[in-house]
This record gives C-alpha cells, sequence and structure tokens, in this order.
C-alpha cells in the first residue's frame, strides 16, 4: 500500500534513531514545501525543499493534500494510566478545599478509588473504556503511547489489566506499549503489612507478567506513604532479572532521591522529577536515563514545574508525557502538556517536539522505529491546522489536529 502527503507547507521533524539531549534536543529539521511518501507503513521517501512528487510515484497511491498545512510525526506520549474504571470527579471538592493528593490517597480515596473499580470492572468493560480514551488521544494527535498497569493491585486484577492493553492493541490505531507497576499503592487489605506486598508483586505479579510477556517495563511509584527507596531499587531489581526494563516516578511530591536511584539502576526513565536534585539528575545524566515530565500534572496539582531547562542543560533528554489518569491529570490530550511545556518550562518549539516525538520514543525503547520522519521509520504523521511549529505553542486550548495517519492511512 502507498501513501502520498502533499503540499505540505512546513515539515518538523527531529532527526536520528536516540533520544536527543543538550543542545541538540532543539536541532530539528523543518523542509518547507514537500511531500512524503510511504510504502507499506514506512516512510520511503521525504521530498527535499519546495518540490512535488512525481507524478509517477502517485500512481496507484492514496493521495493526501495537506493544503500547506504543517506536519510532524505522530506524537509519542510515554507516560499514561488510561487503563482503568473508576474516574474520580467526586475529589475534585476536597480538593478545591484544599486536601491534598496525598492526604486523599491516605483516607482510601485517590488511587485507591480507581483500584475498587477496576477490580469490579470485567475485562470487557476496561477495553470499552480504554477504547474511548484512545479514540480521543488519536484525535489529539497521540498514534503511540505507553500505558501502565497499577489499578488491580492483586495478581489476577494486574494480569487482567494488562491483557486487556494486549486486547486494545489490536482493536485500534494507536500502538500501545505496556509497563507493569504493580508497585503503584499499597492496598487496603495490605496496610500495615507493605513488606509483604512487596513480596506478592516480586515474587508473583513479576515472574506471571513476565511469564505471559505482558509487559515491556516494570515502574514503581517512589513516594513518601507509598514504596520508598529500598522497596522501590527491589522491585526495580527483581523486574530488570525477569526482563523488564525500570521506570520510575520519581521525586514527585517528596525529594526522596528517585532519581539518584533511577541513575543508580540505569532506569529507561524517570517520570515527574519534581523536587530531583543536582545530584540525581548528574546520575541520570551519566545513565542516560530519559527524563519524562508530566507539566499537565503540575498545572493540575498546583504542583511546582520541573526544572526542564536545567536537564536540558545538564544534557539529560527530556521527553514531555501526559501522565492521563483519573485522578492527578485527567486529560488525553499531549496538547496542553505541548503548551505548558513551553511557556512554564520555557523549552523551545524545537525541543517540545523532540520531547513528544523522538525522546518519547526513547523512553520507550522504540526511537530507532518511530518519532521522526525519515526513511524507514513508520509513517505516522499528524497534519496541523497551522502554518509552522510556533503556531502550535500560540494558538492554545483547542485541539489544532487536522488529519491523523497511522503506518500511511488516514485515521482521522
Ligand atoms: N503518581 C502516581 N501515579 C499517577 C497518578 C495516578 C492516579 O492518581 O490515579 C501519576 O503519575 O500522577
Ligand atoms: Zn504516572
Amino acid at each position: 500500500m502507498k501513501t502520498v502527503v502533499k503540499n505540505i507547507g512546513l515539515l518538523a521533524t527531529a532527526r536520528g534513531k536516540e533520544a536527543r539531549k543538550g543542545r541538540e534536543q532543539g536541532e530539528i529539521q523543518q523542509i518547507a514545501g514537500t511531500y512524503i511518501v510511504i510504502i507499506d507503513g514506512r516512510i520511503a521517501t521525504v521530498g527535499g525543499e519546495h518540490t512535488a512528487p512525481d507524478p509517477m510515484i502517485c500512481e496507484d497511491a492514496t493521495i493526501i493534500d495537506a493544503g500547506g498545512a504543517l506536519v510532524t510525526p505522530g506524537l509519542v506520549d510515554a507516560h499514561t494510566h488510561l487503563l482503568f474504571a473508576g474516574w474520580r470527579q467526586k475529589e475534585l471538592a476536597l480538593k478545591l478545599q484544599g486536601v491534598s493528593y496525598l492526604e486523599i490517597l491516605k483516607q482510601g480515596g485517590g488511587i485507591l478509588h480507581t483500584v475498587n473499580a477496576t477490580r469490579r470492572a470485567t475485562p470487557a468493560d476496561l477495553v470499552a473504556a480504554g477504547q474511548e480514551s484512545l479514540g480521543r488521544m488519536l484525535r489529539h494527535g497521540t498514534t503511540t503511547c505507553e500505558v501502565k498497569s497499577g489499578y488491580g493491585l492483586t495478581v489476577e486484577d494486574e494480569l487482567k489489566s494488562l491483557a486487556a492493553v494486549r486486547e486494545l492493541n489490536g482493536l485500534q490505531p494507536v500502538d500501545l506499549v505496556a509497563t507493569f507497576m504493580g508497585a503503584h499503592a499499597i492496598p487496603v487489605e495490605y496496610q500495615n503489612r507493605q513488606q509483604e506486598y512487596v513480596r506478592l508483586v516480586c515474587d508473583e505479579m513479576i515472574p506471571a507478567v513476565a511469564e505471559q510477556q505482558l509487559a515491556v517495563f516494570c515502574d514503581v511509584f517512589c513516594e513518601d506513604h507509598v514504596f520508598n527507596l529500598a522497596e522501590s531499587g527491589e522491585i526495580l531489581a527483581c523486574g530488570r532479572r525477569y526482563g523488564l526494563l525500570p521506570k520510575i516516578h520519581a521525586d514527585e511530591i517528596t525529594p526522596l532521591g528517585g532519581a539518584a536511584l533511577a541513575g543508580e539502576v540505569r532506569a529507561v526513565s524517570a517520570e515527574h522529577l519534581i523536587y530531583a536534585d543536582d545530584k540525581g539528575l548528574a546520575k541520570m545524566a551519566a545513565s542516560g536515563t530519559v527524563a519524562v515530565l508530566l507539566p499537565g500534572t503540575s498545572f493540575y496539582l498546583g504542583e511546582d514545574f520541573a526544572r526542564a531547562r536545567a536537564m536540558v542543560e545538564m544534557g539529560i533528554p527530556v521527553a514531555i508525557a501526559t501522565d492521563f489518569n483519573p485522578g492527578s491529570c485527567p486529560n488525553e490530550s499531549l496538547q496542553l502538556p505541548m503548551n505548558l511545556a513551553c511557556l512554564k518550562y520555557r523549552l523551545t518549539p524545537a525541543e517540545v517536539l523532540t520531547a513528544v516525538t523522538l525522546n518519547g520514543a526513547a523512553a520507550l525503547c522504540c526511537a530507532h522505529d518511530r518519532g521522526t520522519v525519515e526513511e524507514g521509520k513508520a509513517g505516522d504523521l499528524v497534519i496541523w491546522q497551522a502554518p509552522d511549529l510556533e503556531f502550535l505553542f500560540y494558538h492554545w486550548g483547542v485541539n489544532l489536529v487536522k488529519t491523523v495517519i497511522k503506518g500511511g492511512e488516514p485515521v482521522l
């Protein structure tokens, strides 16, 4: 199958097969007036400046006219908790009264509310809910996304959730990468028996997830009143022994030293990092760990914003993701986090583009395959209602996606 996207006003893309860091994070390619040929789902040709495709190439092809608009790679959302039942709109009132996120969790609400509903949900319920969210993501330009488990917290319910992710992957266009996150909270039945829960995660959940090949990564919520540094390290080491690569929710609310741990265990990525200190960040820079920053969560929880500029200067590859989940960031669109990354983190539009494409893909270990518009990569594109890259960061709060192309096929 052949697709030709012609009449592209401006193509903006990072380049390469690995995460871009430091100055290189902001070095993107911009080609004015070009076209792209996609054959069997892969990018076959990227035209030069002010060129049109040869009429011969267009024979037998599906032609998509970009109408002079901006085209970028499809967005890669490297951090979501999209598989759940149990929205938490009832907690809005508590939030407005000033009750904190961790306080709500300590009272048995928060993540634990969603755990109750997810345990009661059937696999079909979870798939249907996931499909709705993924439809919203696709309409906002996301073509690949990570999905964490972590609202089951029993062997059976974690496996049920990850099996639903596998099913969802075949049911709709967005490519899904699964992360096992049994260490997302201490379930009520294990309160005051935290070590026993860690044993359940390590001795039963991780081996079962690995055996059924249900996840690529293992993540842990390293936080006060959740999993401490030693427990987080133990869980990540166990995951690695079973072939699950480490990710870590680090220094989000409390500066516990999660960033340093990420560097020590050579985590693929560390997430949030709002209170990460320089020592921890230096360890991440040395280990090549991607910082997955979640400005939508800072915005929604009224937290500080992570020190993204400092991270770029320190040579840490920065990715930006939604953190879509029913509690701390109920929003599927990457466009608001992109705006926040520019306006609050002070990253340039080019740095943010790299963060939501190539570096997002690197956080999912698939930068060799997607995240840029280059020959051989996946034919995943977004055509925007925008004439140039700056426009995406200037005209905010509305959906600027015109068309999404997934594996060469227009899916929107
Ligand atoms: N911080 C922990 N986990 C999620 C929130 C999940 C929830 O509140 O349901 C996060 O990344 O923000
Ligand atoms: Zn998260």
